[in-house]
C-alpha cells in the first residue's frame, strides 16, 4: 500500500461575493517513502492549494487523500493535530522562523507543543542543528543567520517530530545558487532517508534533482514523471517518544519567551495598568489605616461605659434635619441668625445648646442609664485667663470634669476635688514648670459677671491630638462650678450631659437612642463621623479612579493583544502547522494576559506601598498617625484583580488567534 493516496482531489473556493472558484480539478496520484516529489506548475495553478489540502491545513476538500489508510477530510481534530506533530513536517519559502526564540528553541518548537522534556528536546535540537551544519550557532536569533542557514534551521525544525512526510514549498526560492545546491543536498538526504518529500518548485534546475516530476496547469495533473531512483541510506536521526498534547506549564514558558522579546512595550502596559490597581490597594490600605485610627482614638480617649450626650441648638438641629433644597430657601438674615446662635451657643452665651429639665428626664429614662451625671463645656476665646507670678495665660476653653476622661490623659497631679481646678500641661507649662498643688489665680466669667478667685492646681491634663478638648482648657469639678455660678447669683445650666453603664455592651445601643432622640455625640463622636464621611468621599474618588483607569488598562491590554496577534498571524500559522492546537494558541495569549495582570499588580502594589509610607512618614510626622494601612489580603487581593482584570481582556485575542485559518496565516506577508 503506497503511504499517500491522492483519489479525485478537488478544491474549491467560496468566493466573497457568492461565486466559487474551482482550483483543483481532480487530482489523482499516489507517492511512496524515499521518494523526493518536485510539484511543479505556473503561479496559480494550484500547486500550494494541493499543498495546502497534503499538509492538513485544509481540510475541506472533495475526494480523498488516504495517509496510512485514512482519508485527512475524515479525521477528528484531535487526529488532525496528531498528523502535524508526528507525520508531517513543512519547510516554507520565507522560513517562518520565530524571531524571538533561539535555533535550538525554533528548532524545538514541535517537540515543545508534543510536550517533550526539555532535556531531550535540548539534545535533539542540538543534534539536528549539527547535522545541518549549524552546530556553532545553537544560540542565535534567526536575524543573526543568512537565509541558506535560515533554511537550514527550518528543515532541522521540519524533521524534529520524525515525520514521515516533508512538504516544502518552494524551500529553495529566497536563496542564491550556490545555497539552494546545499539545500536540496539536504533535502535529497532526507528523501533518501526514506521519507517522502513533496516539493513545490518554479525551477525545471530544481525539479531535475528530484526521483519524480509532477506537473499541474490550472487544477490539472497534466503529467506525472518517475525520472530517477534515489539511493537509500539509513535514517540516522529517527525519534522515537511519545507524542503528548502541550501542558499548560509549557505554554506558560513560551508566553514568557514572547513577553521577554517585547519587553519595554508589556511593561509600559503593566505600568499603566498598575495605576488602577494602586487606586484600589490604596483605597483599602486607607480605609483600614483610618477607620483604625479613628476607633483607636475613639477607644484610648473615652471610656467605654459613658455615653457623651450633646444638645444641638434648635436651629442647628433644623438645619441638620432639613433637606439641602429646603436650605437654599433659608433667607439670608435666618442663616446669619443661625450663625450668631451657633456661636453664642458655643461660647456659653446663649442657652440654645442647653439641656432642659425634661431632655434630662428623657435621656435618664433611656433603657441601661444606671446614671446621669451634668456637665458644662464652653468656648472661652481668652476671656478667662490664669495668672501665677506675674505671668498670665489666655484660657481658650473650660469645661467641667468628667468619668468620660480617661485617666491616662492626666499626666501630673490628680483630677481636681472640690474646689480645685485642672490645666492642660501646655498652659500650665508657660506658667511655672511645677504649677501642680499650687495656687493661681483665675479671671473667668460666670455667667454674665466676670469674677477672679484663687484656685489650688490638682493636676495637668495632656491635650494630644485627638484627644478631648482643645489646648488652653480650664477644668472644674461640676458641681465646684456650679457652686460658684450660684454664689454669684448666676445660674450653669449642664449642656453636656454623661450617661453611664455598667456593661459596655449596652453602651452602642444607648449611643442609638440618644440619636434617635435628636441628640448628639461627644466631639470624638462628631470627629470620627466626619472622618466617616471623608473617608467615603476619599474611597469614592479612589473608586472612581480605580474603576476608570481598571477600564482603560483592559482595553489597552485588550489593545496590545490584537496588535500581537497580528505582528504574530504568520508565527500561529506556523505553530498550527506544526501541530498547536486551538487551545494551545489560546493558552499561550492567555498566559500573556496572565502575566501582564500579574505584573502590573506587583508593580501597583509596590507603588502602593512605596506610596503609602511616603503618605505614613508625612502624616506620622505632621499628626503622628499612619492613615495608609496595607496588609499582605490587600496586595493579594490587588494582584488578583489585576491578573481577572487581564485575562477578562484577553479573551478577545487570544480566541481571535486560536481561530486564526492557519492557510491564511502563513499567506500572510
Ligand atoms: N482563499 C482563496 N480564495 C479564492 N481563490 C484562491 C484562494 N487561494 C488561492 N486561490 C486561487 O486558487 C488558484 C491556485 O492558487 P495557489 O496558491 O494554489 O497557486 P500556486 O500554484 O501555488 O501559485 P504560486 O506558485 O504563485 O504560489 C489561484 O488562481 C488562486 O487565485
Amino acid at each position: 500500500m503506497a503511504l499517500m493516496e491522492l483519489k479525485d482531489v478537488k478544491k474549491t473556493y467560496k468566493m466573497p461575493g457568492g461565486g466559487t472558484f474551482l482550483a483543483l480539478k481532480g487530482i489523482n496520484a499516489s507517492f511512496d517513502k524515499g521518494e523526493l516529489v518536485a510539484i511543479v506548475g505556473e503561479s496559480g495553478s494550484g500547486k500550494s492549494t494541493l499543498m495546502n489540502a497534503i499538509g492538513g491545513l485544509d481540510s475541506d476538500f472533495d475526494g480523498q487523500i488516504i495517509y496510512n489508510g485514512k482519508n485527512l477530510a475524515d479525521l477528528s481534530t484531535a487526529e488532525l493535530v496528531h498528523y502535524h506533530k508526528k507525520d508531517i513536517g513543512f519547510i516554507f519559502q520565507t522560513f517562518n522562523l520565530i524571531p524571538h526564540l533561539n535555533l535550538i528553541d525554533n528548532v524545538s518548537i514541535a517537540m515543545t507543543l508534543s510536550d517533550i522534556g526539555e532535556s531531550t528536546r535540548k539534545k535533539r535540537a542540538e543534534e539536528l542543528l549539527r547535522n545541518v551544519g549549524l552546530g556553532d550557532h545553537m544560540y542565535k536569533k534567526p536575524d543573526q543567520l543568512s537565509g541558506g542557514q535560515k533554511q537550514r534551521v527550518a528543515i532541522a525544525r521540519a524533521l524534529a517530530n520524525d515525520p514521515d512526510v516533508i512538504i516544502a514549498d518552494e524551500p529553495t526560492g529566497a536563496l542564491d545558487a550556490e545555497t539552494t545546491d546545499v539545500i536540496l543536498d539536504m533535502i535529497r538526504d532526507i528523501a533518501k532517508e526514506g521519507k517522502l518529500v513533496l516539493m513545490v518548485t518554479h525551477s525545471d534546475k530544481v525539479a531535475s534533482h528530484c526521483s519524480r516530476v509532477l506537473r499541474i496547469d490550472n487544477g490539472n495533473l497534466i503529467s506525472d514523471n518517475q525520472q530517477l531512483t534515489l539511493e537509500h541510506t539509513v535514517n540516522e536521526a529517527a525519534s522515537n517518544y511519545e507524542i503528548k498534547n502541550m501542558s499548560l506549564t509549557k505554554a506558560i514558558k513560551l508566553a514568557f519567551q514572547n513577553m521577554k522579546a517585547k519587553l519595554s512595550r508589556n511593561l509600559l502596559v503593566a505600568l499603566g495598568s498598575s495605576i488602577g490597581i494602586m487606586s484600589v490597594v490604596l483605597m483599602l490600605a486607607l480605609g483600614k489605616g483610618v477607620t483604625s485610627y479613628v476607633s483607636k482614638t475613639m477607644k484610648s480617649y473615652t471610656n467605654p461605659n459613658i455615653t457623651e450626650v450633646h444638645k444641638q441648638s434648635g436651629m442647628q438641629a433644623n438645619a441638620t434635619k432639613q433637606d439641602p433644597s429646603q436650605m437654599q430657601n433659608m433667607s439670608q438674615t435666618d442663616v446669619a441668625k443661625q450663625q450668631q446662635n451657633n456661636i453664642a451657643a458655643l461660647l456659653g452665651e446663649s442657652n440654645a445648646n442647653s439641656f432642659a429639665k425634661k431632655d434630662i428626664a428623657k435621656l435618664k429614662a433611656i433603657k441601661h442609664v444606671d446614671t446621669l451625671n451634668l456637665g458644662y463645656s464652653t468656648l472661652t476665646m481668652g476671656t478667662n485667663t490664669v495668672t501665677y507670678d506675674g505671668k498670665k495665660a489666655n484660657m481658650m476653653q473650660l469645661q467641667t470634669m468628667s468619668k468620660s476622661i480617661s485617666k491616662s490623659s492626666i499626666v501630673k497631679g490628680n483630677a481636681p476635688k472640690g474646689n480645685e481646678i485642672m490645666l492642660d500641661r501646655a498652659t500650665a507649662d508657660t506658667l511655672d514648670k511645677n504649677l501642680v498643688g499650687k495656687t493661681v489665680q483665675v479671671t473667668m466669667k460666670v455667667g454674665q459677671k466676670t469674677i477672679t478667685q484663687d484656685f489650688k492646681v490638682s493636676g495637668l491634663y495632656e491635650a494630644t491630638n485627638g484627644g478631648l478638648g482643645i489646648s488652653s482648657t480650664l477644668f472644674f469639678n461640676y458641681d465646684a462650678l456650679n457652686d460658684l455660678y450660684k454664689q454669684n447669683d448666676q445660674e450653669l445650666k449642664p449642656n453636656v450631659v454623661y450617661l453611664y453603664t455598667k456593661d459596655k455592651a449596652n453602651t452602642k445601643k444607648i449611643k442609638d437612642k440618644v440619636k434617635d432622640l435628636g441628640f448628639t455625640g461627644s466631639m470624638q463622636e462628631q470627629m470620627s463621623e466626619m472622618f466617616t464621611k471623608m473617608l467615603d468621599i476619599i474611597t469614592w474618588v479612589l473608586t472612581a479612579i480605580a474603576g476608570v483607569s481598571l477600564l482603560v488598562s483592559a482595553i489597552m491590554i485588550l489593545v496590545v493583544l490584537n496588535i500581537s496577534v497580528v505582528e504574530r498571524t504568520k508565527e500561529i500559522g506556523v505553530l498550527k502547522a506544526l501541530g498547536a492546537r486551538r487551545k494551545d494558541i489560546r493558552r499561550i495569549f492567555a498566559s500573556e494576559a496572565f502575566l501582564i495582570g500579574t505584573a502590573s499588580g506587583i508593580i501597583g502594589v509596590v507603588a502602593t506601598y512605596l506610596l503609602g509610607t511616603a503618605i505614613n512618614t508625612f502624616t506620622s510626622q505632621a499628626f503622628d498617625v499612619n492613615v495608609v494601612a496595607i496588609t499582605p489580603q490587600f496586595a493579594l487581593t490587588g494582584i488578583v484583580i489585576s491578573i481577572v482584570i487581564s485575562m477578562i481582556a484577553g479573551i478577545l485575542p487570544a480566541n481571535r488567534a486560536s481561530k486564526l485559518d492557519p492557510v491564511e496565516a502563513l499567506r500572510k506577508d
